[in-house]
């Protein structure tokens, strides 16, 4: 199995219900570990506006490159022109979102036209394709009486408990003036928790739960009107996570709208995406443009394994400045690494899917809130993950590709994408520093560079307080952004 693959057993849930347009908190927060705060999994967010700069550069910054049509933020459209109601328009004002992006303004109106069409959609990391699919699900959404409100009329798929407790986050601030919504989550149970009715207008959850639930007659899947796979590439590449997508999908009407997105679709799961979404409009990226500007992408010389840990000390007071995500290859290499540096007395914390969900929700939550700055996990956190505060991504092991559960030495290049596009989401700047220790690992680095037609700097670790000084720059300098994206 995976890393990024259910690993407790189906069953839990949650339901949260905006009952009154003033409510921005949940009402049953049972098993929500934290109220709403920041970012995805929260509330009421700052839209991209929360940058670490003052406002008013910020703001600046994001209308200069929402007026750059090279850009994909960019827009010709306010959200107004995209015909959405005026409670979401509200929702929408209240996370700061002034101006829809490129994939906000190209698929609403294919989502949001009538007949329903399916779409597969692709766009770069953290150019905001959970708002194309939230809003074209508020836009369905029937609340009209009570008995609508508490039977699921969307379901959207993710393949992590992370991502669809995020997914969550953002339904409920986009949503909150929309009277009735109920949300249900449906990630896997800790082992002695009982999983509660699926009682709520919008499921979002894990695929395996999902099914376990309809099987189990928790979730009535009768009234879906829209199916969404979020991560689709990955969802349907998947051994495991796919046949349950497809499991899932024979369980629902034949007639919902399907809606697949994600950053990557490499071409074969591409084929078959266009066989579980048949007849999809599509909207997709040119090969050269799946990388994001804003992410600078760097790489450092590590003789051993010894001195990759040694250089992650190194880079301990950097990875500070912001908030950091450290990829490793393994559950174990997490749990030895987060050990050794608790131990040297410094504060990180891990994720991995090893652990039980309550715990895992703590962690997250705790890395979303700032309290837990660096975050050392595995690819379950690769994809989709939103804190707009991570400012640095290290690669401490070169995402790899599997073949039947042996490394190939050939390198993942989607996770490879999704790990860095942690950092630098809708215009903010970021670094990533991919660590190379052996031949592979730097054959790794170079093939991934000629996939992705980028450079990948080296760092000379000769003079740690250059290093420090280089990085701090990049990830500071306002005016970088403008260079770096101007230079590209
Ligand atoms: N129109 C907008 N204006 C301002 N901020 C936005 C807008 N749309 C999305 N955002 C913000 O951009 C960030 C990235 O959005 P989102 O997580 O949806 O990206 P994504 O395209 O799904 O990325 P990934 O491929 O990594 O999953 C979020 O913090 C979101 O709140």
């Amino acid at each position: 199995m995976s890393e990024n693959q259910e690993t407790t057993p189906a069953g839990g849930s949650l339901a949260d219900r905006v009952t009154k347009p003033d409510e921005s908190k949940p009402t049953d927060s049972s098993n929500v570990s934290a109220a709403p705060k920041e970012d995805g999994a929260s509330a009421p967010a700052q839209g991209s506006a929360d940058l670490e700069e003052p406002d008013y550069t910020v703001a600046v910054k994001l209308s200069d490159l929402q007026a750059d049509p090279n850009n994909p933020l960019f827009s010709v459209k306010s959200f107004e022109d995209l015909g959405l109601d005026a409670r979401i328009l509200k929702g929408l004002s209240t996370m700061n979102f002034r101006k829809p992006s490129k994939v906000q303004e190209r698929a609403l109106p294919l989502l949001m036209s009538n007949p329903p069409k399916n779409l597969v959609g692709q766009s770069q990391s953290g150019t905001g394709k959970t708002a194309a699919f939230v809003l074209n699900i508020l836009s369905r959404l029937d609340l009209s009486t009570e008995q609508l409100q508490m039977t699921p009329q969307a379901l959207i798929l993710a393949p992590t408990r992370e991502l669809a407790r995020q997914i969550v986050g953002v339904i409920q601030i986009m949503g909150q003036f929309l009277e009735g919504l109920v949300i249900g989550t449906a990630v896997p149970a800790d082992s002695n928790a009982r999983p509660s009715k699926m009682d709520c207008s919008v499921v979002v959850g894990t695929p395996g739960t999902v099914q376990d639930m309809i099987k189990k007659r928790i979730m009535n899947p009768t009234g879906l009107k829209v199916l969404v796979l979020d991560e689709a590439d990955n969802m349907l590449d998947q051994q495991g996570l796919g046949d349950q997508c497809i499991r899932a999908k024979a369980m629902i009407p034949r007639t919902v709208q399907i809606v697949l997105f994600s950053a990557t679709f490499p071409a074969h799961v591409y084929r078959y995406a266009n066989k579980f979404a048949p007849a999809a409009n599509e909207i997709t990226l040119q090969h050269e443009e799946l990388t994001v500007d804003g992410i600078k992408q760097l790489y450092m010389d590590c003789s051993t394994d010894e001195e990759k840990y040694q250089n992650l000390v190194q880079l301990y007071g950097l990875l500070t400045v912001g908030s950091s995500i450290i990829f490793v290859r393994t559950r174990a290499s997490a749990v030895e690494i987060e050990k050794r540096m608790v131990a040297e007395g410094h504060t990180v914390a891990s994720l991995t899917g090893g652990v039980e969900g309550s715990q895992r929700d703590a962690v997250i939550d705790s890395f979303r809130s700032g309290d837990a700055k660096v975050l050392i996990t595995t690819n379950v956190l690769a994809r989709g993950i939103d804190v707009s505060t991570v400012s640095l991504v290290v690669n401490y092991d070169i995402p790899e590709e599997y073949s039947s559960g042996q490394r190939t030495n050939t390198p993942d290049y989607q996770t490879y994408l999704h790990r860095i596009g942690r950092t630098g989401r809708f215009g903010r700047i970021g670094v990533a520093i991919s660590f190379v220790s052996n031949r592979n690992e730097w054959e790794m680095l170079r093939k991934i560079q000629e996939h992705f037609q980028c450079v990948i700097d080296r760092i000379d670790t000769s003079d740690w307080d250059e290093v420090e000084e280089m990085i701090k720059k990049t990830i500071k300098n306002t005016r970088a952004q403008a260079d770096f994206v101007q230079s590209n």
